[in-house]
């Protein structure tokens, strides 16, 4: 079995779980990955990276002091990028390699707390490429790849994340010298959060306001040297720092910005969309949503990367629930597997079906995400709206709960998964954080509402719009109650079209009683959140659907009842955790929500026996999963115990602390 690193025997418990698995593990890791090459390229690129020596860390992590994190991380992250720079110039892999580094795949594994580099390559070079003209592409991005310059994306300011229009970062022209002079006004106005700019970036794109021959026209992209490429200290007018210690991704040295009249040559202002002339004269660009291409890009990989993580959470709470046991079922019989307690299953089983839905999901937008850019080439944005409120919502959707189910995977492990090396609180760590950054979550979902209302409200281009076409029909879906696939979309779609329709008649209501439509469009937000995540789960539903159907005849009879069994499970868990909804715009009843009930047991029951093989077929290999719990032989109770002898304290048996303070202290309470 590929996931195995070790030689070490396995835990009986997994080895008769294996056993019981009704279809071929190999066949599934295939599909996932899009073929029997594509998992050959995988261990290949996995085998590169994960057995040079130079890529392990001594001392745990954990171990670390915040400085020495960062140091570590910036040693590893450079080995990694260079042999990422190997493997392209030798012509191997391409987008692959980039996304298995920098998403959860192999980056987690290697730079466990994130990656000093990244938004270098996931957010510095893809600006460049999508706002810079030919000529700036030239000057600035072979040196990028080449890294002999280290960027980031900074955007967000102390005071403005969110409202980007609010930034207060100035980029003002001057046309004697033909440069803009950037300048922070207010503490509020320096930059923060950008990762990597504390102390590893020496340029960055700077997102400010433009201000020419007396006019503000917007936000806009501006490359910016923020330190000596020799001696890496800050320039003269550049305030730089990192912000401190995280919740998690303390590796990623997030930093602040702030600019003291620091002047750019004009030809630094990235101007394939709008531009500024010589004499100071602005050009306005085609539309002014082009200047944040950047961030629907990052927000369609998270998608990625949100399947990516509940897939390691999963099937490390999935194989300690086969070897742990816990209890008792019945008296006087032996304790069980906690697998075989329904609520266990309940908390694994949903949770490895959404890893299904996301991986399916996420594969639709990129396609989608291709075909659109491609258009936008051209010139031609029409589509770019719904590429936008589709990003939007599956990133807050995917991203919302995969750290839900990341929680409740932890919790699942009861005291164990509270434990460092389990990998469960570091993953937990980099799982909320994507809730979020590029874009918060609720302020991403308003926007799919905002898309989803017009489009409600001119109903004539719905046949145009892929995501959103189900709207013109699922008014008068009248069709009774049915345990099946079909029947749950077409109830989930006439829900979320009921919901708009509320929603749009309180928005009106409000306006009609006097409130201004911002007003009425904010009293009713709450609604409007509830619409759009449905609508989001909508597309993600039939997006399963979709895609189950297409392996009909690709796939063996065995595994092909296992994804129609995950796909009929995540459809009514999603149905059963919206079930007031459905009773209030279907027909559905009381009764019916029993019969949905039943059904979920019985899928759990179902699943039961596939549940280590699935998660064996995800074919992470124990580096990559990190766990003390999740490891493919499960022999969890011998590695919970080599980990701890790493804690610094089991260094000595007895510390100095004793002498110091125990000692006196005990003694003077005789
Ligand atoms: C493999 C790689 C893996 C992983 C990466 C790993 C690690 C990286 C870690 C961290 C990186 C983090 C980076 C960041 O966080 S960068 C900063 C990101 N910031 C945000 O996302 C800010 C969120 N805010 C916004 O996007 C906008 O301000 C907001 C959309 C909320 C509002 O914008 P604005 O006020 O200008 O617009 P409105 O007036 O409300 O709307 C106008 C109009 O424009 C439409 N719109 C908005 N955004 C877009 C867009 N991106 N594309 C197209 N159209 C857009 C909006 O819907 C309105 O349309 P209409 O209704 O027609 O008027
Ligand atoms: C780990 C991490 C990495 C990051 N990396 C980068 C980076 O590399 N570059 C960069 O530029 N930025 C980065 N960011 C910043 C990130 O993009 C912002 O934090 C994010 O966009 C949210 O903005 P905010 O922090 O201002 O939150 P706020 O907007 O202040 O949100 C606070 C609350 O207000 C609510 N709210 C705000 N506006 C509205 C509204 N219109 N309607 C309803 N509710 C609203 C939100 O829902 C939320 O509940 C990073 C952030 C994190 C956590």
């Amino acid at each position: 079995m590929p996931s195995s690193s070790g030689n070490s025997k396995v835990n009986p418990d997994l080895v008769k779980e294996r056993k019981k698995c009704t279809f071929n593990t190999l066949e599934l890791t295939h599909l996932l990955d899009g073929g029997e090459d594509k998992t050959r390229e995988r261990h290949s690129r996995e085998n590169f990276f994960l057995e040079d020596p130079e890529l392990r860390s001594e001392v745990p992590l954990e171990y670390l002091s915040h400085k020495e994190k960062y140091e570590e991380a910036v040693r590893k992250a450079c080995i990694l990028f260079r042999k990422v720079q190997e493997l392209q110039n030798e012509g191997k892999g391409g987008m692959e390699n980039f996304r298995e580094i920098l998403g959860g795949q192999l980056g987690s594994a290697i730079l466990k707390d994130g990656n000093p580099l990244t938004l270098h390559y996931v957010m510095f070079i893809p600006t460049l490429m999508g706002q810079g003209t030919v000529n700036q592409q030239a000057e600035w991005i072979q040196r990028a790849w080449g890294c002999d310059i280290i960027g980031t994306y900074a955007q967000t300011e102390l005071g403005h994340g969110t409202f980007i229009r609010g930034l207060e970062t100035i980029a003002s022209y001057d046309p004697q010298t033909e440069e803009f002079i950037l300048h922070s006004p207010t503490i509020t106005s320096y930059k923060w959060w950008p990762g990597g700019l504390g102390h590893s970036a020496n340029y960055a794109v700077v997102v400010a306001q433009l201000h020419t021959q007396g006019k503000n026209h917007g936000i806009h992209p501006f490359i910016v040297q923020l330190r000596d490429e020799e001696t890496h200290m800050p320039l003269p007018g550049i305030k730089i720092g990192e912000i401190g210690s995280k919740l998690g991704m303390n590796s990623t040295n997030n930093g602040y910005l702030g600019f003291e009249k620091v002047r750019i040559p004009r030809t630094n202002m990235l101007m394939k969309n709008s531009q500024v002339l010589p004499d100071g004269t602005y050009v306005k660009s085609p539309s002014s949503k082009l200047t944040y291409g950047t961030m629907i890009f990052v927000r369609v990989v998270l998608v990625q990367d949100a399947a990516t993580y509940m897939k390691k959470a999963c099937t490390i709470a999935t194989r300690y629930s086969a070897v742990r046991h816990q209890s008792q079922i019945k008296v006087n019989e032996p304790e069980p597997q906690i697998m075989d307690f329904l609520t266990q299953q309940h908390k694994l089983f949903p949770n490895i079906a959404g890893c299904f839905a996301f991986q399916y999901a996420a594969n639709w937008l990129w396609e989608t995400y291709n075909n659109v850019t491609g258009e936008l080439e051209s010139g031609q944005l029409e589509n770019l709206p719904e590429l936008h409120a589709a990003a939007c919502v599956l990133k807050a959707v995917s991203t919302a709960d995969a750290a839900q189910g990341v929680e409740t995977l932890r919790l699942s492990c009861g005291g164990h998964g509270y434990m460092t090396s389990s990998n469960l609180p570091s993953t937990y760590g980099l799982v909320t954080a994507m809730c979020t950054y590029e874009g918060e979550n609720t302020v991403l979902l308003l926007q799919t509402a905002r898309f989803l209302l017009k489009v409600w409200q001119n109903k004539q281009n719905l046949q145009k719009l892929p995501t959103v076409s189900y709207l013109e029909n699922a008014f008068r879906n009248n069709s009774s109650f049915q345990k099946s696939v079909q029947w749950i979309i077409g109830a989930l779609q006439k829900t979320t079209v009921g919901k708009i329709d509320l929603a749009n008649k309180h928005i009106n209501d409000r306006v009609r009683n006097g409130m201004a439509y911002e007003d009425a469009w904010n009293s009713t937000s709450i609604e409007l959140v509830g619409l759009a995540e449905l609508h989001g789960r909508v597309i993600i539903v039939e997006t399963f659907r979709i895609s189950v159907e297409k392996c009909r005849n690709q796939v063996s009879r065995e595994l092909f009842a296992v994804l129609e069994q995950l796909l009929q499970l995540y459809a009514v868990n999603t149905a059963l955790r919206c079930c007031g909804d459905l009773l209030k715009y279907t027909d559905m009843q009381g009764k019916d929500v029993e019969v949905l009930q039943a059904w979920l047991e019985e899928l759990l029951n179902q699943l039961r026996p596939n549940a280590v093989g699935i998660v064996d077929a995800f074919d992470f290999r124990d580096e990559v999963i990190s766990s003390a719990l999740g490891s493919y032989d499960g022999n969890v109770y011998e590695r919970l115990l080599e980990e701890a002898q790493k804690s610094p304290l089991n260094a000595e048996p007895v510390n100095k602390s004793f002498k110091s303070y125990l000692k006196p202290f005990m003694k003077s309470q005789l």
